[in-house]
């Protein structure tokens, strides 16, 4: 959808941007990440010329970007920029209303699209008539990415759009960005200096480096297993294998039977070595241990059947028995597992993802000889 062609951006003698070359591909989320300084925002700018290149072209599904004017061009696009950028004398409804009323649209028909665009994300209808300083940050970049939304954009431009606001409220904002981008099916470029949020968001990455390089462009999960060099590693993160096993599901991980113990029966009890305490429901509770007669010891993080063997690690670390609790969709008890039966599946994923990529690889060389 966006091509960048040996794109540079030269600052009197300073290279902000240094021959980037890059395919933003339709309909995906692709993450500009790095740290501050290296040329993100102004690769994003370049693609709706609020920068201009000084070399190499760009081009919008085929079309050179320069080939119309930068402010048609630019309300073609969806921007949403950090802290919102909303017009502080603008009720929220004419914000989200601005470019559709800019490309002719009646003033009517932009505000009954800028109120469907506020439940779209999540906001309450009574919040249209308030101006953007009676809004908490959360809310302001909710309204900057409706605004973004309203002309029904195929591309959205969205730089550092979530790091104004509290990790709660961030995290928040990209559950919700992508269960938008489910229905909506928009070609993003997302820029930000977080890997986490890049990996979390991106469908693709692409790692900048200091002077405007491009590090490395991969999917999150070919970034976490194989960076390119040591300054993709080195960014990425130390604990980037731990962060990895997020990409396995627990699929071959077979939750043991645990001893339970209503909490009614607690005071009494006298357990072997641990049980789990659940509720009337079954849910889980807490731990129950033969060092603590009578006590409910508070259990670790718990790990929902079908979710990552990253969250069941996870649950078997931050276990006072060392058995990390295992629940079904309803909250329900299961079973547990331990750290060795995780790691073990660990190995036997990363095994069989390594015999599937040589046989790939292998099958390629095999197609090319034949070639
Ligand atoms: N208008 C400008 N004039 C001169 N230099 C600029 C201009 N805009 C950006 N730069 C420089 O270009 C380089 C890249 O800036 P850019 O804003 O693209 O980086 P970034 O990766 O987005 O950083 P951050 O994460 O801090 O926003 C920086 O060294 C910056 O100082």
């Amino acid at each position: 959808m966006i091509e960048f062609r040996e794109v540079s951006k030269v600052y009197g003698g300073m290279t902000a941007v240094d021959r980037l070359s890059l395919s933003v591909p339709r309909g995906r989320i692709t993450v500009f990440v790095g740290p501050s300084g290296c040329g993100k925002t102004t690769s994003l700018r370049m693609v709706n010329r609020m920068v201009e290149p000084t070399s190499g072209t760009i081009t919008v599904d085929g079309r050179d970007a320069t080939s119309q004017p930068a402010p048609l061009l630019r309300r073609s696009m969806g921007y949403v920029m950090q802290a919102a950028g909303l017009m502080p004398h603008r009720t929220v409804l004419d914000n989200i209303a601005t470019v559709p009323r800019l490309n002719g649209v009646s003033r009517a028909s932009a505000r009954a699209r800028a109120r469907e665009l506020l439940d779209v994300v999540g906001l309450s209808a009574d919040l249209g008539g308030r101006y953007p300083a009676q809004l908490s940050g959360g809310q302001q970049q909710r309204v900057g990415v409706a605004r973004a939304l309203a002309a029904d954009p195929p591309v959205l431009l969205m730089d550092e759009p979530f790091s104004a606001v509290d990790p709660v409220v961030r995290h928040e904002l990209q559950r919700e960005l992508l269960r938008l981008q489910r229905d909506l099916g928009k070609t993003i470029i997302f820029v930000t200096h977080d890997i986490d949020e890049a990996v979390l968001l991106g469908d693709t990455i692409a790692v900048f480096a200091v002077g405007g390089r491009l590090a490395q462009v991969a999917s999150p999960e070919e970034l976490l297993r194989a960076p390119a060099d040591d300054f993709v590693s080195g960014f990425v993160g130390r604990d980037r294998g731990f962060r990895h096993l997020g990409f396995y599901d627990d699929a071959g991980l077979i939750p043991s039977p645990v001893e339970t113990l209503a909490v009614a029966d607690l005071p009494a009890a006298r357990v072997g070595d641990w049980a789990v305490v659940v509720d009337e429901a079954g849910r889980p509770i807490g731990w129950a241990g033969a060092a603590f007669a009578g006590t409910l010891v508070s259990g670790g993080s718990l790990h929902r059947a079908g979710s990552t063997l990253r969250s069941a690690l996870d649950a078997a670390l931050s276990s006072p028995s060392g058995r990390g609790v295992v629940v079904d969709d309803g909250g329900r008890l299961l079973g547990t597992v331990g750290t060795g039966e995780v790691i073990a599946e660990a190995d036997r994923r990363r095994a069989q993802a390594q015999r599937e990529r040589s046989s790939v690889s292998t099958a390629g060389t095999m197609a090319s000889e034949e070639g």
